[in-house]
């Protein structure tokens, strides 16, 4: 029989160990820990074991320097597997490094070598609620903590990115640290992290007070759905759905292909995904067919207003014909990164292989599926000024028929390279 996994994340000094020592104090369930704790000492493995009465800690494995959702991917399955051979126990419970990302982690134990003898029963989140207010509620406030270097500083990997993506991709949402929150702000924190997440079951806690055995017999998890589950790909989805709906009832008096569409009709190009707006919370989404000017759109990400609280989708950049680059926009930076090439700019077989399978996708005669497709998660967010923002990023006609190999262009050229943009509005 498969040995059931709950995974904790969440950034760091959000409250992993704390809730990891709640569910060691708490449970009869014999628990195997693995803790990651990337560079430094191993702080976290000793303080569960003083917390606990694994007497010789035997049962507590700690990886070190290194990130198990990367580097250590290999050492953790055979860590995990070393472990059952060795140890009797009921359930085992992984803490991630603050900078892990929980999809890699969570694979390993579907498809890598552990896979048979472990099954994931949960992702579980922590979230910092007075931190994740400051940053992503009222971005504004003057509360906004410093920046926490993590183990990949330096690196390219914008850090509210990777907390917002460690929301994203879970099963049971901690909003842990409420006592440091008001009544009114707690609920803004709720209310965004169900629109960001829709499909996690949300705790709020203090010092990670929680029904341990409940979270540990979760069973909540899913690959698929946990991939499919946050709440910029459902907008993104559903505003993809709409216009082919739209486009297959016959009412589209305006054509997409670039070049034919008018201001009239690129206004009237972006929808509320999500009807009822709590907290001034809303999901749309933005959709063109015509590549942004890449200084332009490289110098509107560095001034994006404070009430866009996450901006991810696809971009079609002039200078960029064969790389599908996404834009992933979190607290004040952006990352765009090559994650794909256009199906239009394959050879033609390949091109013709992709079309077939794919029948339903929009193709332009000359542009194929080169788009702009971005899911925009604001709060108070004045959507017309910031579409009109971007719209004034796309070629002019007269841009459309330049060389656009001579534009000035900071945006990445190879699958994987990414260009982070900070706004030059961010903390100090
Ligand atoms: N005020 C307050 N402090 C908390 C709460 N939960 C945890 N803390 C404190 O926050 C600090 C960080 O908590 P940890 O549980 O170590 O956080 P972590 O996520 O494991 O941190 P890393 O291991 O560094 O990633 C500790 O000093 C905790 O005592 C809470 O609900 N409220």
């Amino acid at each position: 029989m498969s040995t059931p996994v709950t995974l904790l994340c969440g950034e760091l000094g959000a409250g992993k160990t704390t809730l990891l020592s709640r569910l060691l104090e708490s449970t009869d369930l014999e628990i195997a820990v693995l803790v990651n704790d990337v560079g430094a000492v191993n702080v976290d493995a000793d303080l569960v074991e003083a917390r606990t009465d694994l007497s010789t800690g035997e049962e507590v494995v700690a990886l070190e320097n290194g990130c198990i959702c990367c580097s250590l991917g290999n050492e953790l399955s055979r860590s995990v597997i070393e472990l059952q051979r060795e140890h009797e126990f009921d359930h085992l419970v992984v803490e991630a490094s603050g900078v892990s990302e929980p999809e890699p982690i969570a694979r390993q134990f579907v498809r890598g070598p552990a896979a048979g003898s472990y099954d994931p029963n949960a992702i579980v989140t922590v979230v910092d609620a007075r931190r994740f207010h400051d940053r992503f509620v009222d971005a504004d406030s003057d509360g906004e903590p410093p920046a926490i270097e993590g183990a990949d500083g330096g690196g390219t990997r914008p850090l509210a990115d990777l907390v917002l993506e460690q929301v994203e991709f879970c099963d049971v949402l901690v909003v842990n640290k409420c006592d440091l929150v008001n009544e009114r702000e707690r609920d803004s924190v709720v209310a965004l992290l169900e629109t960001i997440q829709p499909r996690a079951e949300i705790v709020a806690t203090e010092y990670a007070t929680l029904e341990a055995d409940s979270l540990l017999d979760a069973h909540r998890f899913d690959l698929e759905a946990a991939t499919d589950a946050a709440g910029w790909k459902r907008a993104l989805e559903d505003d993809a759905n709409r216009e082919r709906d739209h486009d297959h009832g016959g009412h589209d008096d305006h054509t997409h292909s670039h070049g034919e569409e008018t201001s009239h009709d690129r206004g009237r190009d972006h929808h509320h995904a999500h009807p009822p707006e709590r907290y001034g919370i809303s999901v749309d989404s933005y959709h063109r067919r015509r590549p942004f000017h890449p200084e332009r759109i490289v110098a509107l990400l560095a001034d994006l207003p404070p009430e866009l609280v996450r901006a991810k989708g696809l971009c079609w950049i002039a200078g960029r014909e064969d790389q599908a680059i996404t834009m992933s926009q979190a607290g004040d930076e952006t990352a765009l990164e090559v994650t794909g090439r256009w199906i239009a700019s394959l050879p033609e077989r390949r091109r013709e292989r992709y079309r077939r399978g794919q029948p339903d996708r929009e193709w332009d005669d000359e542009w194929g599926d080169r788009e702009i497709r971005l899911a925009l998660i604001g709060r108070d967010l004045d959507l017309d000024a910031l579409t009109d923002r971007f719209d004034d990023c796309l070629l002019t006609d007269e841009e459309m028929a330049a060389d656009w190999s001579t534009f000035e262009n900071r945006t990445p050229t190879a699958m994987g390279e990414s260009t982070v943009v900070a706004d030059e509005r961010g903390p100090s």
